[in-house]
């Protein structure tokens, strides 16, 4: 086995591809015990997701976690799972599907859009290694966490940075941080907050739900919080709404620990005594939706709502594949990728090819033997 992978039949002078690929969380291929455990092993083992000493956490993780939660989270998978498959799944690859069509109408060069996994399939690896067999010279990568978390969006640089490790000849690249006040992604939230009150009416009080983080993480300096409330502040100015309608909540803690506060749960409980009967919920920070959108936030915290005595509860559903977010990810796309010759609206392929087709054969001959 040679040391790095390489691509020995590579055409020289072949057209150059451009890539761009969209990295989700990851989520398990089964609502089964089995594929959840599968799973959440290669998740949590994570040292940016826990960070305790390797030896102590590996006790825990398989000694007691690994043990009971996958029986757990596979029933709530099993209720948001569909006849295609997981929702972050179907709803990243279909997301992925229609910014190669948005991007190929806008720009003649060759470019492929592929979608990723952090954690499960498709990995990470695999993509970028399909992406080299096609041609992939250049890639941008985009996360798709619009608030940067070291817990998330560096995971993912991690991940990328250990894959190119192992390659001979890594691809020019690119690599989106956040968008938490980018104009369109803001729009779009927006957008999707009115086409809801056009249907509804308001509420009294827009909740918005952001996955949480460690606290101690966030003093340890993650921007996350910061960039939770900065898109907060924009969607609020954006909506004309006051500073006490709209509430920032985290959700999805996991563990003992203390998470960013306000709890989604607790601020879920108290609102109903405090005259509050009507709330509107929308995650900003999940652009996909998965579990902990339509089952923890849809079904069980709707539940709990009503339970302390709301009266109405909506879920404003994520951008997923629609159109104001396939339009808000072009636009990023395109400035992320400003002076990369297939993003060039003047792209010639038959001269580009022509120019290299020259160089071609005598040095494949030198290489091939
Ligand atoms: C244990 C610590 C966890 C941290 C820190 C964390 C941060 C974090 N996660 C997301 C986005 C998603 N998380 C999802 C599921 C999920 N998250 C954790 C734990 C942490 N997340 C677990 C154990 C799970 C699995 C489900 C479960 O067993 O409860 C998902 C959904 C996946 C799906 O399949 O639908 C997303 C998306 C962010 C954005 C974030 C930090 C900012
Ligand atoms: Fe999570
Ligand atoms: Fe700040």
């Amino acid at each position: 086995m040679p040391r790095y992978f390489g691509q020995p039949k590579h055409r020289h002078g072949s057209e150059p591809t451009a890539a761009v690929l969209l990295v989700n969380l990851g989520t398990p291929d089964a609502p089964t015990k089995r594929a959840v455990r599968r799973y959440l092993a290669q998740f949590l083992a994570d040292p940016r997701i826990v960070e305790l000493p390797r030896w102590l956490w590996r006790l825990v993780l398989h000694g007691v976690i690994l043990r009971i939660r996958p029986a757990h989270s596979a029933a709530l998978y099993a209720k948001i799972w569909t006849p295609e498959g997981s929702p972050l799944q179907t709803g990243t690859a279909a997301l992925a599907a229609k910014l190669q069509a948005a991007l190929r109408a806008q720009r003649p060069g060759p470019i492929l859009v592929r979608h990723a996994m952090r954690y499960g399939n498709p990995g990470i690896g695999p993509v970028l290694r399909e992406l080299a067999a096609n041609g992939a010279r250049r890639v941008l990568v985009v996360p798709l966490f619009p608030q940067y978390s070291g817990t998330t969006t560096a995971s993912v640089s991690d991940a990328v940075g250990a894959e190119f490790a192992t390659w001979r000849w890594t691809p020019e690249l690119r690599f989106v941080t956040d968008y938490h006040a980018e104009a369109r992604y803001i729009e779009a939230l927006a957008r999707s907050v009115e086409a809801h009150w056009q249907r509804h009416g308001r509420a009294q009080r827009l909740l918005l739900s952001y996955h949480g983080i460690p606290e101690k993480y966030f003093r340890a300096g993650d921007p996350y919080f910061c960039q939770c409330q900065a898109t907060a502040r924009r969607l609020r100015e954006r909506l004309d709404l006051s500073e006490d309608e709209v509430i920032v909540a985290f959700q999805s803690r996991v563990g003992r620990a203390a998470w960013l506060k306000p709890y989604t749960e607790a601020t879920l409980d108290a609102l109903p005594a405090e005259g509050i009967k009507h709330v509107q919920v929308l995650c900003p920070g999940f652009p996909v939706d998965c579990l902990e959108t339509l089952e923890e936030i849809a079904i069980r915290n709707h539940a709990r709502f009503l339970h302390a005595g709301g009266e109405r509860f909506e879920y404003i559903p994520a951008l997923n594949s629609g159109d104001d977010h396939v339009g808000a990810l072009t636009e990023l796309i395109l400035r992320q990728a400003q002076g990369w010759p297939e993003f060039d609206p003047g792209w010639d392929a038959a001269r580009t090819s022509a120019q290299q087709n020259a160089a071609r054969s005598r040095y494949e001959r030198l290489r091939d033997g």
